[in-house]
């Protein structure tokens, strides 16, 4: 599998070359951690269980530390469920977060997995303040062969954008609803009584059934504080991370869920429209470790 940029095997090469495990084993790995976004929280824990299962299993040997990291990692990673949950008719998904995270990128995106699985799919602009954001996603949408609802004049409510887009999944039997959402809210009561709006207008219509946070991965923890807003008022079920192929943080992925306590459901890993997959564990924990 070809190396990504968040793998540890470049930090950890050195120690995995060592014949035995011994003091600066640890040393190492407690840097290649920090240095991974993984916090300090995280990094003391993970490197307090594998001192505790190198002295119970009595091992010497860096590969033992090398498959009990990747274990350990994979366990954690997947106390949380990245199930997507679609079932309703229409499923109806709000997509949130700060302006410049790849919102927009990824609904195209997301229209296309699901396209990809033969569902019908409407796209709802309710971010109605920028036209180019509503042209972007307008290509974006096209490119996905997704419907899309745009605002008919520049400022509409964003609710009843929402509204219609949901109203038109009805009519038209469309199965799943993206709605796009503004990012650029100055403040937490500004965000809750728009999201709030939002929620309400589609809840007459239908439950919600994904609230997704698109967060940056590049930016890490220090970017996770700029959706404090969004975790605190919007009602999150999910998260989507973005840029992950330009990002050195793999630790960010186990981090971010155990800080916010929501499962990671979406991760993008380039600007192509078949660049965004679902998350697996295993898969993430085996890219990761080595
Ligand atoms: N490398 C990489 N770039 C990405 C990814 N997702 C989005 N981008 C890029 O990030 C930039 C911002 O993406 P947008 O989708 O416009 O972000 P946004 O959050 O909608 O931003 P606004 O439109 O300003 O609200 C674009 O240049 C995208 O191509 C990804 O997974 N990998």
């Amino acid at each position: 599998m070809a190396r990504t940029p968040w793998s540890l095997s470049g930090a950890l090469r050195g120690m995995f070359a060592k014949p035995t495990i011994d003091e600066s084993t640890w040393e190492d790995l407690e840097a290649a951690l920090i240095g991974a976004d993984f916090g300090p929280t995280v990094t003391e824990e993970v490197i307090d269980d594998l001192r505790a299962k190198v002295e119970r299993y009595r091992t010497t040997d860096p590969k033992d530390l090398q498959r009990m990291l990747r274990e350990g990692i994979e366990e954690r990673l997947s106390k949380f469920d990245p199930t997507l949950k679609l079932t309703e008719r229409p499923a109806v998904v709000l997509v949130v977060g700060v302006n410049g995270v790849g919102k927009t990128t990824t609904i195209g995106k997301f229209a296309k997995f699901v396209r990809n699985f033969g569902r019908t799919v409407v796209v709802g602009a309710a971010d109605t303040f920028r036209a180019a954001a509503v042209e972007q996603l307008a290509t974006w949408a096209e490119r996905a062969g997704a419907e899309i609802v745009r605002p008919q004049h520049p400022g509409q409510d964003p609710a009843s954008v929402a509204f219609q887009t949901v109203e038109r999944a009805k009519r038209e039997g469309i199965e799943i609803v993206i709605i796009d959402t503004a990012g650029r809210l100055q403040t937490k009561a500004g965000l809750m009584d728009e999201l709030g709006k939002i929620r309400r207008v589609i809840e007459k219509q239908a439950p919600i059934a994904e609230v997704l946070l698109v967060l940056d991965a590049t930016t890490g923890q220090n970017g996770l504080a700029q959706a404090d807003a969004f975790l605190e008022v919007a009602g999150i079920t999910g998260l989507v991370l973005t840029k992950l192929d330009g990002s050195a943080k793999g630790g960010f992925v186990l981090a971010v869920q155990e800080r916010t306590g929501l499962p990671i459901k979406l991760v993008g890993q380039g600007e192509a429209i078949g660049d965004l997959t679902g998350f697996t564990p295993h898969v993430f924990a085996q890219n990761l470790v080595g």
